[in-house]
């Protein structure tokens, strides 16, 4: 039995490290301070709104999607920066490459807000 406390200490552990990771992108980041802020006042034209169960499942999907691609987009610009701070092409292609997944992720979000939102006025 021991095996298995130790199994439960480390899971314990991983998701204190995950939520000391949570709090550093929210509280290091300007670009995830943003996100949520805007997931912020999405959630609160939801309640204003009273949207659907669906559109609620929908907004909060694409909450997570977005912040969540905003982290993985920080973590790979500072193992970036971390294995090669000088200039180099493959570097400025990896960046753009992960800022790209996010930009197509946020013009997604941004057309489903307007399909939520634009018919309640
Ligand atoms: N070491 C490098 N070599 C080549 N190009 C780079 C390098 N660092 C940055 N770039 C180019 O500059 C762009 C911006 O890089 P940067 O790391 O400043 O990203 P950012 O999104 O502005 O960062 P932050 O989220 O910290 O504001 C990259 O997408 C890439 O095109």
């Amino acid at each position: 039995m021991p095996k298995k406390e130790s199994f439960l200490v480390n899971r314990l552990k991983s998701v204190g490290y995950a939520l000391k990771g949570a709090i550093l992108l929210i509280t290091k980041e300007s670009s995830i301070k943003i996100q949520l802020g805007v997931a912020v006042l999405v959630t609160i034209a939801g309640f204003y709104f009273e949207i659907s169960k669906t559109e609620w499942l929908i907004q909060i999907l694409t909450i997570a999607l977005i912040i969540g691609l905003e982290g993985v987009n920080t973590a790979i610009e500072e193992v970036a920066n971390f294995v090669h701070p000088e200039y180099h092409k493959k570097i400025g292609y990896i960046k753009d490459v992960a800022a790209g997944a996010v930009f197509i992720a946020a013009i997604c979000a941004a057309i489903m807000g307007c399909i939520i939102y634009i018919p309640k006025f």
